[in-house]
């Protein structure tokens, strides 16, 4: 008998495996809207051409295969913060941001939560509810103790605020206040500016700590500088916090697992000292990151030409959901009779829906009409196309009623 007899089968993520599920599925009209992962109107997986650019120019200048330093590579460290902040924020230009590249937004928010664990013993880590399906696996593993802030409202379909700001300021000073910088996963519900700034008293006056998650900055809006406003605003008051970021959605590096942790202190010194603290953790978990993401994403921003390219495809990727998002709505609106508002489907931002179905109705989607998607009703439209939007409203009116 195998040494390895108690190992027992591992269920299949909720977010990942929908997609094995998906492919295992033979009927031609089936639908992955489960990975938030783009998808041309085609419905083909798209490698965004300034990306093609870049990496040619790569291959030209030849790159060799070198070790990257434990913190990743300076200059994508310098890109990225730079994209997140801008160039002349105070945090960048006092060199008080600790920036570490790190395995996309995963390995990002694996390697802060690492820090936390060994530098913040019995603090916790407040989440929305609900949130991205990862977020609780992440904190779990690193024995990071999380509790839950009411984030969205069922009733209106929109932002719990009252319940966040109560959660939050019912906390344990000194906690944690995990938020979504921009196109929150998976209910696509952001806080307004006046709402980010009540966010902001309510955190700084209970001493906790902002974590953000930035892993669809410049693709929800289309705007890099907007959908990192919410980040800025914190850091312009002066707030040390986190940031996880990613480029997996933005610019399509799915699976280069490209992204960066940075944390604003409030002095150079700390942030030198967190930076070499952060590296030691990185070294045990995965020695140093890959490299040819890192270049990609260097190569783009420090070139005015190819960045305004991704600036222009970003808008692209941006705009083709926006109009699935209006399709589905016109869809739904003709097809129900029932009355009910489906317009919260054009209020929601970023490549997510959530829909309000429930379990059993997204599993009567997936069984009836080989619809894949979440099981908390999440649909990623980014999965999804003009021609297919009567289909899934077909569907859903089905399932809803
Ligand atoms: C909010 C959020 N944060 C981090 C990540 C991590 O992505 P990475 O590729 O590690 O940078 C994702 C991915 N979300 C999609 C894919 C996934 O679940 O991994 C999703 O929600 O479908 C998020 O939606």
């Amino acid at each position: 008998v195998s040494r390895f007899e108690g190992i027992t089968m591992a269920p299949p993520d909720p977010i990942l495996g929908v997609s094995e599920a998906f492919k295992a599925d033979t009927d031609e009209k089936k639908l992955n809207l489960g990975v938030g992962a783009y998808r041309t109107e085609e419905l083909q997986p798209y490698v965004l051409k300034v990306v093609e650019k870049a990496e040619n120019l790569m291959l030209e200048r030849g790159e060799n295969k070198e070790y990257l330093p434990i913190e990743g590579l300076a200059a994508f460290n310098k890109a990225t913060a730079e994209l997140l902040f801008g160039a002349d924020n105070p945090v960048i230009k006092q060199q008080r941001v600790a920036t570490v590249q790190s395995l996309s937004g995963t390995g990002s928010l694996r390697l802060a939560a690492a820090l936390i664990e060994r530098y913040f013993p019995g603090a916790k880590v407040l989440i929305s509810s609900p949130t991205w399906g990862n977020h609780k696996n992440i904190f779990d593993d690193a024995r990071v103790p999380w509790s839950e802030y009411r984030y969205y409202d069922p009733k209106t379909v929109g932002l719990d605020f009252e319940g966040m700001i109560a959660d939050i300021k019912d906390a344990p000073e000194g906690s944690f206040i995990l938020l979504h910088g921009c196109a929150h996963n998976p209910t696509g519900i952001d806080p307004n500016p006046e709402q980010w700034e009540k966010i902001a008293n309510v955190i700084q006056k209970k001493n906790h700590i902002p974590f953000f998650d930035v892993a669809y900055q410049g693709f929800a809006s289309g705007s890099l500088d907007a959908d990192a406003g919410s980040v800025r605003l914190f850091a312009a008051r002066g707030m040390e916090l986190l940031v996880a970021q990613s480029y997996s959605k933005n610019l399509g590096l799915y699976a280069e697992r490209i992204g960066a942790i940075n944390v604003v202190c409030s002095t150079a010194d700390a942030a030198t000292r967190v930076k070499s603290q952060l590296k030691q953790l990185a070294r045990l978990m995965y020695s140093n990151p890959p490299v040819h993401g890192a270049k990609i994403v260097a190569n783009i921003v420090s070139d005015p030409a190819l960045f305004n390219d991704w600036k222009a495809e970003m808008e692209m990727m941006a705009g083709r959901i926006k109009n699935v998002r209006q399709k589905l709505n016109d869809s739904l609106s003709a097809k129900d009779k029932s009355g009910k508002d489906w317009s919260f489907i054009l209020k929601q931002i970023g490549m997510f829906s959530f829909t309000g179905l429930s379990k059993t109705q997204s599993e009567n989607m997936t069984n009836k009409w080989h619809v894949y998607m979440t099981k908390d009703g999440r649909i990623s439209l980014a999965g999804l196309n003009l021609a297919k939007c009567e289909y899934l409203a077909d569907a859903i009116v089905d399932s809803y009623h």
